[in-house]
């Protein structure tokens, strides 16, 4: 598996900061996310992980700081060159998910075999006339993969795409992700559970009020194995809210 190491961070951020009305969502965060990684976006709720992924995808302009895509200034074409699913699955309820597809795929100029290839990839199945407004929350969560996978991009921004999955379809989303990855390309996820970007993740940006509090490899976050104290001790949460962590 790729690392990353030295390579130019296909996302970084400086400084990046958005104020609301009455608060401050993001306050300068300085992400860098790596090629061939994995990287989870962990924080408790409200922490702005969302916020700042949709700065990152151009969807909110930033307060202050700057994006940078694979190496450059923030600019629209860039984008080109990644799915995304933002603020839980968007489709058409009344269309299968191989319709869905074929919508999305059209506008994006995408070929038929490719909305095929990628159906296959999340296991959906082309030939289901099922409606997309009956899906379970797995198929749900699958087919806004699908879409933000059309295209073959180098990066997924994906928020809480494990949101609703039982273990098993964290363990198949785990593998549908692996597999992207695995040929050198990027996934960010935001997750306010620490044991579902635990078990997915290869390094972790962990943000609170926010700030981020850690950036790293996952290995390095609690170097004595408890995960769980590491994310308390530095989101400075109570230990009240155990419950969000499993
Ligand atoms: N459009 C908006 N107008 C005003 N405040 C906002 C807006 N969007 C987000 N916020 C506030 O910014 C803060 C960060 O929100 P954000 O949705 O980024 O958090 P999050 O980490 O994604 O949370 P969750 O895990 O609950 O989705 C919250 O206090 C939220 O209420």
């Amino acid at each position: 598996m790729p690392t990353g190491g030295g390579a130019t961070p296909v996302i970084e951020t400086r400084g990046l900061s958005k104020a609301f009305r009455r608060s401050t969502a993001v306050d300068s965060v300085d992400l860098t996310v790596r090629p061939g990684r994995i990287y989870g976006l962990l924080g408790p709720n409200g922490a702005g992980k969302s916020t700042t992924l949709k700065m990152v995808l151009g969807l909110l302009p930033p307060s202050a700081g700057e994006v940078r895509l694979f190496g450059q200034p923030w600019n629209r074409p860039a984008l080109s060159r990644v799915g995304a699913s933002i603020n839980g699955p968007s489709f058409y309820g009344h269309l299968s998910a191989r319709q869905n597809l074929m919508v999305h795929g059209h506008l994006l100029g995408v070929p038929e075999a490719e909305v095929d290839r990628v159906l296959a990839s999340v296991e959906l199945n082309a030939s289901d006339r099922k409606k997309a407004k009956s899906f379970s929350t797995g198929m749900k969560g699958r087919l806004a993969l699908a879409i933000a996978m059309l295209g073959n991009p180098d990066v997924l921004i994906l928020d809480e795409p494990q949101n609703g999955l039982d273990p098993e379809g964290i363990a198949a989303l785990r593998t549908t992700l692996r597999r992207f990855t695995d040929t050198g390309r990027t996934i960010v996820l935001s997750s306010h559970l620490l044991g579902e970007v635990a078990s997915v993740a290869d390094d972790i940006g962990l943000i609170a009020q926010g700030r981020l509090r850690y950036q790293g490899p996952l290995a390095d976050l609690a170097p004595d194995g408890d995960l769980e104290r590491a994310y308390f001790t530095l989101t400075g949460a109570g230990h009240g809210a155990g419950a969000m962590t499993s």
